[in-house]
């Protein structure tokens, strides 16, 4: 996956363009949050793909070149899978729910991925590769093609940086989660930052609930006490969720009674 990647990028931007973005769908090559046209975009080119459920694929945008990225992605996208749902089976015992509460909402696991790449900017700090938001999803696995640094989490308004480990996938929570627990767990700040001489790649793989899915705090979490955010059909989160340019924790926190 991470040499089908590499592969990918370095292709000549009109064969890239092949799998570009239809207009009003963010599936494909191009870029996020473009909400304006005199915006300042982020330093970054990006490729996503919805990869579950699997009758939900595009394959026509999936890269035909390297040869082997569809197959590659295929496969990343079944190991993926299981990691996702072995750690939401946790967090449900976690947060005392039966695991049904969780895996209905996140039956047969839908799953995107969104390939991040930045390329070197001379004037590094004066642009971001990704500004500070919160991810519109359920669990993000992030996979960090080579090892360069670039993510930072905020905690407590101080930045942090998060060196990738080999072998490793980063594991943060989005909003959807943060929503159903009632807050329990927290939505994750984060943002990407650029390197002035080196690329850095990423593979961001984002596990959200069905598309039926109503989000808001779970029965059982919240029991006696009051639910602490209001409640919405997952369309009309999304529909909320990318109409505005992310700022950190605004939207989920927009959200809270
Ligand atoms: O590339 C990174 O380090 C972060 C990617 C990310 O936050 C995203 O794609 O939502
Ligand atoms: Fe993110």
């Amino acid at each position: 996956m991470k040499a089908d990647i590499v592969e990918f990028f370095k292709l000549p931007l009109e064969e890239k363009k092949a799998f570009a973005q239809l207009p009003n769908s963010l599936e494909g090559y191009g870029q996020a949050f473009v909400v304006s046209d005199d915006q300042k975009l982020d330093w970054a080119d990006m490729l996503t793909l919805i990869t579950r459920p699997l009758q939900s694929r595009n394959i026509d945008l999936w890269p035909a070149q390297p040869l082997t990225f569809r197959d590659s992605l295929s496969c990343y996208s079944m190991e993926l899978k299981s990691v996702a749902g072995t750690l939401l089976e946790v967090m449900a015992k976690n947060l005392g729910v039966a695991p049904e509460e969780f895996s209905t909402i996140f039956q047969d696991q839908p799953q995107g991925v969104k390939i991040n790449y930045y390329p070197p900017c001379p004037r590094a700090d004066e642009v971001l590769g990704l500004s500070s938001h919160t991810d519109g999803t359920g669990l993000t696995l992030l996979l960090h093609v080579n090892d360069v640094e670039g993510l930072q989490i905020r905690k407590g308004g101080n930045w942090f940086p998060v060196k990738p480990l080999p072998g490793a996938l980063t594991a943060y929570i989005g909003d959807i989660i943060e929503i159903l627990s009632n807050g329990v767990y927290k939505s994750l700040e984060h943002r990407a930052i650029i390197n002035l001489k080196e690329d850095r790649a990423t593979v961001a793989a984002l596990h959200g609930p069905r598309e039926d899915s109503v989000i808001g705090p779970l029965a059982e979490i919240v029991k006696g006490c009051k639910p602490k955010y209001v409640s919405m059909s997952y369309g009309e989160f999304m529909k909320t969720y990318f109409s505005t340019k992310p700022e950190g924790r605004r939207l989920v926190e927009s959200l809270m009674l």
